[in-house]
């Protein structure tokens, strides 16, 4: 049912169209081809599955292809199945079956590999794919965004009421309710999050009104340990009237529904106009129990607080790390001076340090906080042979020429983003002769698969670990060996 024009100019930015999805590109966007008078056009549209039937609309129009906003699924693709959960937005292929979303990404990951990547036997250097040990349940944070404008999933409608959920995809103002369990996080929470929703709205206190920037309930986000089973929540609101809060209802609330799993709750005052949890200026309290959860990974003890990055699915974590530390042990001596490189709570530093104790490992992370509780996750873990330096990573190399030429192996493990280049050249100009480049974003890595291979590193071989099921989203970890 592919969409067919009269006229041979590419469509024009704002125009809707009904196409059929018949292939998947890197980052989960489906492809769908549409012929024209001048031959056919090619039209991406993201978040969509191989025989879906979709509405978009247009938002960049090139000559050859247009890239289009999604807006409907007409109708379903065969491949789909039905789940128990309520669909979210943030995780468009649930209904897809995990064998298909993982032959996806490992087809689009060789492919970038091949042409971002400048790998011509990308397919030959690809290692393995490996799974999460959950597919459902995985997640160890959301983050649920309070409303005054709900969209409502079963009429398409926008309405003046009192939301919190996820925002409805493509838009900052607006959320769709989450009523019952989406299978990523917490099923217990997510059951019970409509009690908690209308706990705030019986306040008679407003949620957040994102076009007029005013309300007073923000954001709930709520952390999980799967070690000890216990959920850790943080109340973002504005000041605006606060005194009228029942806080102590909103406690004693939380204590009924989740009795000894409740870790801690934590209150941020968040008065800032932009739309992120952590307020610039403002503070955040521990109004019962701790301000942190400890997860357990690979034997290792972390305490985590509200804002410091971990992995999203530890369990996968494991997986993730393991490959990392054996492509390590692969090249390098075991007395070896490895750099770990935005090393956050300091997770893969501990882990090496474990397998190899007689290395000497170096981390650099940025965040003060992450830092802290890295050096003391060490010390309560008796690692002996790691230090932690709180500092950019361009910075940090900048400082300390010291290390060129006597760096084993760096680890890097950059946010999505992927390394800024400067710190990337100064990284290559340690002359380490190992790097195990770790990346939540093949894309990025990929380009800098391209630098690594001009500066003289090779790409020995690369994994996928399909860390964040029924997204888009993928973990990749490569092996580089600088060419003799
Ligand atoms: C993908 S996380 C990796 C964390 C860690 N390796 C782990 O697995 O838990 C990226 C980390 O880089 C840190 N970061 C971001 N920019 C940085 C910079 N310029 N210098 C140092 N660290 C940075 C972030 O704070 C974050 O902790």
């Amino acid at each position: 049912m592919s969409a067919k024009r009269n006229n041979n100019n590419a469509l024009k930015r704002g125009e809707e169209i009904e196409v059929t999805i018949s292939k998947m590109a890197f980052g989960g966007r489906g492809i769908a081809k549409m012929p024209t008078e001048k031959g056919e056009l090619v039209v991406f549209v993201p978040n969509t599955i191989p025989g879906q039937v979709v509405k978009c609309r247009v938002v960049k129009s090139r000559k050859n292809h247009v890239e289009t906003k999604l807006l409907e699924i007409v109708e379903k693709s065969p491949d789909e199945v039905s789940i128990p959960y309520q669909p979210i937005a943030g995780a468009p292929y649930a209904t897809l079956p995990v064998q298909l979303q993982q032959k996806y990404k490992q087809e689009t990951c060789i492919d970038l590999f091949r042409r971002i990547g400048g790998v011509q036997n990308a397919d030959i250097l690809f290692d393995t794919l490996l799974s999460s040990p959950d597919n459902w349940h995985y997640r160890n944070k959301m983050e649920y965004s309070f409303a005054a404008i709900r969209y409502d999933l079963h009429t398409h409608e926008e309405l003046d009421e009192f939301a919190l959920g996820f925002k409805h995809r493509g838009t900052w103002w607006m959320v769709e309710n989450l009523d019952a369990d989406s299978g990523l996080f917490d099923e217990q929470v997510e059951n019970n999050l409509h009690i908690i929703r209308k706990f705030c709205e019986d306040s008679g206190l407003p949620p957040w009104h994102a076009p007029r920037r005013e309300g007073f309930f923000r954001f709930l986000t709520v952390r999980k340990s799967y070690a000890n089973d216990q959920v850790l929540f943080n109340l973002v609101t504005t000041s605006d009237n606060l005194a009228k809060f029942d806080m102590d209802g909103f406690v004693q609330l939380l204590q009924k529904l989740f009795a000894e799993r409740l870790a801690g709750i934590l209150h941020t005052i968040n008065d800032d106009k932009g739309d992120r949890v952590q307020p610039l200026e403002g503070a955040s309290r521990t109004i019962v129990g701790k301000d942190f959860i400890t997860e357990n990974l690979s034997g290792i003890d972390f305490d985590i607080r509200m804002e410091s990055f971990f992995q999203t699915n530890p369990k996968s974590a494991e997986v993730l790390y393991n490959k990392a530390i054996s492509y390590l042990k692969e090249k390098v001596n075991t007395e070896g001076t490895i750099l770990d490189l935005f090393c956050g709570t300091g997770t893969i530093s501990q882990l090496v340090s474990r397998e190899m104790p007689h290395a000497k490992v170096i981390g650099v992370e940025i965040e003060q906080s992450a830092v802290e509780d890295a050096r003391k996750a060490a010390a309560a873990n008796g690692v002996t042979n790691t230090t932690f330096y709180a500092a950019d990573v361009n910075k940090f190399l900048q400082e300390h020429p010291q290390y060129g030429g006597k760096i084993d192996a760096v680890i890097l493990d950059p946010p999505r983003a992927g390394i800024a280049p400067k710190a990337l050249k100064r990284t290559i100009e340690l002359h380490a002769p190992i790097i195990v480049y770790i990346s939540c974003n093949p894309a990025t890595l990929a380009r800098d698969t391209n630098t690594l291979n001009q500066e003289g590193f090779e790409l020995v071989k690369y994994s996928l670990v399909d860390q964040f099921p029924h997204t888009s989203h993928v973990e990749a970890v490569a092996l580089f060996q600088k060419k003799s």
